[in-house]
């Protein structure tokens, strides 16, 4: 069957069944076939409205996805319009890959090993900036050259033994002289991280950067080092080729943190952690690629997803990580999952005969419950939630902060789950209130339940299960971009942006806009006037 006749008639019956997902988890079968394990991880999936005989029909919708898996960790160009092959898995793999007829591996093993070596002379303290060793690390960077070594530096912060590291990617100066503030530019690395070198932020950034390094040192260039995939470009910027780690053209940059995209993390965690980190990912692959699809984690990720955002319809889903050193978590999968599978386009070049991946957002438990969890609650568009916690926390002497965060994360879950009814809600306040009032202000404190979510725990959040998290999304984002026809390795979605951007600079400098729409041209006209 079709993808999305198969997502019809699932809509159909799940539609003219209206079920209680309280009723659903009576079945025990039901709930074994909706608990998933891989290595350190148990996903539940159990607070959804798939029932039994939905979980068989949603299995098959996954059908293509073997075949197209092993294309993508074999090498095969399956990023068709960018004709490029799809490597990430290479970066933490072991095995050799070929493509176009030569092993990719030995490239990718010698490319960590200068990684190692650059991040222990850093560490060591035998690489040193001309004021002495090197104290801070600034990674300049945007999009999948900043958000994935951002996110994992704070995840991994109880590992950090090496020089602090500080993320630059906005290309409003703000972002820049409130990093810098209080950096000693003789003591100083900057990175600049850019797979194509082209990148408008992160030029602007790193030519910033270097200017202010040079008011300090003699040799500015000599505290910089690149990781791109344009080595021409990083030697035009000045960069010893000695101090670029290259990558190629089979990485993409929301997909690039396990190789030089990573060295900020390597340098603040060290090697054999960043090992560990990309061990834990490669036995998500492992996973991935072994395990039968009914027991795969991350078709059973993407599963949920499209029942939730597909089936059910609903248009976004919030990912709540009750790990506050998760608190990035949810930007990187911002970019992870929005831009690959926000497409409108299947890779025919149809378009889609439905809506592809949904709004995603989050912010770490417990903050979100006192902001936003009310319309989760009881705004009237069920919002999918994605609940993330770890049976322990970093911290030995703040157990009890951990049992509470652990009872906050379950709780919302259940409430989510079995809401509260008029009847249950009166009750609470009969001793207060009567007769007419007594309705009015119990109808405010119903909670509908009956709402989803998908709970994702692992024992602690270490390099290892930090790697496997990563590479668990990143799988689920491709199986759901399988099942729905599109390329989730593209992003022509961002470049007209880009475009018009470029087109506009001469205009805040004030030259003639009469091309532009009327919205822009009073738009621009008021700001001109404000910048005098
Ligand atoms: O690494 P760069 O080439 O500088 O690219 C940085 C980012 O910008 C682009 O516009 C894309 O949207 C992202 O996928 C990419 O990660």
């Amino acid at each position: 069957m079709d993808f999305w006749q198969g997502i019809e008639a699932l809509k159909a019956r799940w539609t003219a069944r209206a079920p209680r997902i309280t009723d659903l988890l009576g079945d025990g079968d039901r709930n074994a076939a909706l608990t998933g394990v891989a290595g350190s991880f148990v996903f539940d999936m159990t607070k959804t409205s798939i029932a039994a005989d939905d979980w068989a029909e949603l299995l098959a919708l996954a059908a293509d996805v073997p075949a197209r898996r092993d294309a993508m960790f074999t090498g095969a160009r399956i990023n068709e319009t960018e004709d490029r092959a799809v490597l990430h898995t290479a970066l933490r793999g072991t095995d050799p890959v070929m493509v176009d007829g030569v092993d990719v591996m030995p490239g990718v093993h010698d490319t960590l090993a200068r990684m190692r070596a650059f991040a222990d002379e850093v560490r060591g303290g035998r690489f040193t900036g001309q004021g002495g060793t090197i104290t801070d690390v600034v990674n300049i960077g945007i999009g999948g050259s900043d958000l994935g070594p951002a996110m994992a530096v704070l995840a991994l912060a109880p590992f950090h033994d090496g020089p602090r590291c500080h993320f630059v990617s906005n290309v409003d100066g703000a972002d820049w002289a409130e990093t810098s503030k209080g950096l000693d530019p003789a003591t100083t690395l900057v990175i600049v991280a850019s797979k194509t070198f082209t990148t408008i932020e992160t030029l602007t950034n790193a030519k910033t950067a270097r200017d202010w390094m040079g008011g300090s040192v003699s040799d500015p260039a000599a505290q910089f080092a690149a990781l791109s995939t344009a080595d021409d470009k990083t030697r035009d910027f000045g960069i010893d080729p000695s101090r670029v780690l290259g990558f190629e053209d089979w990485v993409g940059g929301r997909y690039s943190v396990w190789g030089p995209i990573g060295l900020s993390l390597m340098i603040a965690i060290g090697p054999d952690r960043f090992d560990d980190f990309l061990r834990g990912a490669r036995e998500m692959d492992s996973h991935f690629r072994t395990a039968p699809l009914a027991e795969n984690l991350p078709v059973m990720l993407a599963l949920a997803g499209i029942w939730n955002h597909q089936v059910c319809g609903y248009p976004t889903r919030a990912v709540l990580p009750y790990d506050n050193r998760l608190a990035r978590l949810p930007a990187y999968l911002q970019q992870l999952e929005m831009e690959s599978n926000g497409k409108g386009v299947t890779m025919a070049g149809d378009a889609v005969a439905g809506v592809a991946g949904p709004v995603v957002w989050g912010e770490p438990g417990t903050n979100g419950q006192h902001a936003f969890y009310q319309l989760i609650h009881q705004g009237k568009v069920p919002v999918p939630c994605e609940f993330m916690v770890a049976a322990r926390g970093h911290e030995a002497g703040l157990d009890h902060h951990h049992r509470l965060l652990i009872a906050n994360c379950l709780a919302q879950s259940e409430a989510l789950l079995k809401g509260r009814s008029h009847a249950e809600a009166r009750a609470t306040i009969a001793d207060r209130f009567t007769g007419a009032e007594l309705e009015r202000q119990a109808a405010h404190r119903v909670f509908e339940g009956n709402r989803p979510s998908t709970t994702l725990i692992y024992p602690q959040l270490t390099p290892e299960v930090l790697g496997g998290l990563i590479a668990l999304y990143e799988h689920r984002v491709f199986a759901e971009g399988v099942m729905l026809g599109i390329n989730s390795f593209d992003q022509w979605g961002v470049e007209l942006g880009k475009e018009l951007a470029t087109s506009l600079g001469p205009l805040v400098d004030g030259a003639d806009a009469s091309g532009k729409d009327a919205s822009t041209q009073a738009l621009l006209a008021q700001l001109l006037a404000w910048r005098g």
